[in-house]
């Protein structure tokens, strides 16, 4: 008789005195959505393991990436400035925010990234991998919530889903460091989930509940997981978007490479919370589409938190 193994889906990673949820996705779907749903309303972070997303595609587009940022600046910038896709460097945003990194931001749409340049293909194969995963998460976030399988996830797999790419460069900051030197500052995702990729190298922080901030521990083999502003407010504030920040790299001789899918709605989607995870609560927030959203973060600072601008008071 063959006994299939029981796989633990869930180990804690001990980061000073916090531990974040590491998800085997490969345990049992009723326990792992659990998991989730548990982790989500705790950190509204957590990190997956064995996620299916083959090896090779993630190599391929780190190594595409860091060949990207190797080039001379003028080569860089002939990509176009990010505004809102683009290469970009120091500044974030448009609304006076600066970090120490250089940075890649690219649109997702199934139509925008067909081109035949090896760059291209890698850039198609790491979005429909990491695409896959997101709306995995998400299934698995409607099962544990009780709510309609695709709920969530038909957002993110929809033709016109507003998800994009960015390729965060974070090289050594040798000249003027100190210790609060920040590559990237202190915000939440406003979409629904990011999956982020990094390399061996340190930097991204999470704040939690109290206030105060716990490093993450690099770990190439995993995907980390942020819920973003969206999934807070489809989910009245049973999951709360996660804040977080990169502290600018300190390495003497390694880049810190990200890789980072938003997961997004399409833009005219309408973004409201389902009776299900009303209960007997008032919804908090007003029905926005994710266009009213969008406009409302572009206009404002990275560290502000935007989602207030949609609370019913
Ligand atoms: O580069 C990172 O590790 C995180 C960057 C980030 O938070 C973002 O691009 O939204
Ligand atoms: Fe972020």
């Amino acid at each position: 008789m063959v006994v299939a193994t029981q796989v633990n889906p869930i180990r804690m990673e001990k980061n000073r005195e916090v531990e974040i949820p590491v998800i085997d996705l490969s345990a049992n779907r009723s326990k792992v959505a659990k998991l989730i749903v548990k982790a989500c309303e705790e950190y509204g972070f957590f990190l997956v393991i064995n996620h299916g997303v083959a090896h090779h595609i993630i190599n391929e587009m780190e190594d595409e990436s860091f060949e990207f940022f190797d080039k001379p600046l003028p080569e860089k910038e002939r990509v176009g400035s990010a505004n809102p896709f683009g290469y970009g460097s120091k500044n974030i945003g448009l609304s006076g925010d600066t970090g120490e990194l250089e940075y890649l931001l690219l649109q997702t749409n199934q139509n925008s990234v067909a081109n035949t340049s090896k760059f291209s293909c890698a850039v198609s194969s790491y979005v429909e991998s990491v695409r896959e995963l997101a709306c995995e998460i998400l299934e698995l976030i409607a099962k544990g919530l009780g709510v309609p399988h695709s709920f969530f996830s038909h957002l993110v797999r929809h033709f016109d889903s507003d998800s994009l790419l960015r390729l965060n460069h974070y090289p050594p900051v040798t000249h003027c460091f100190h210790r609060g030197t920040i590559g990237f500052g202190e915000h939440s995702d406003p979409q629904i989930l990011t999956l982020l990729r990094s390399n061996g190298v340190p930097g991204l922080q999470i704040s939690l509940r109290n206030g105060l901030w716990y490093p993450v521990s690099p770990d190439p083999h995993a995907f980390c997981v942020n819920i973003g502003d969206i999934l807070q407010a489809m989910t009245n504030e049973r999951f709360v978007s996660v804040r977080h920040r990169v502290m600018a790299n300190s390495s003497p001789n390694r880049s810190r490479l990200s890789m980072v899918f938003f997961g997004a709605p399409p833009p005219e989607a309408i973004i409201t919370c389902p009776p299900q995870l009303l209960e007997r609560n008032k919804p908090l927030y007003r029905a926005f589409t994710w266009a009213e959203y969008k406009l409302h973060t572009y206009a404002h600072r990275l560290g502000e938190t935007r989602l207030d601008h949609f609370k019913i008071t």
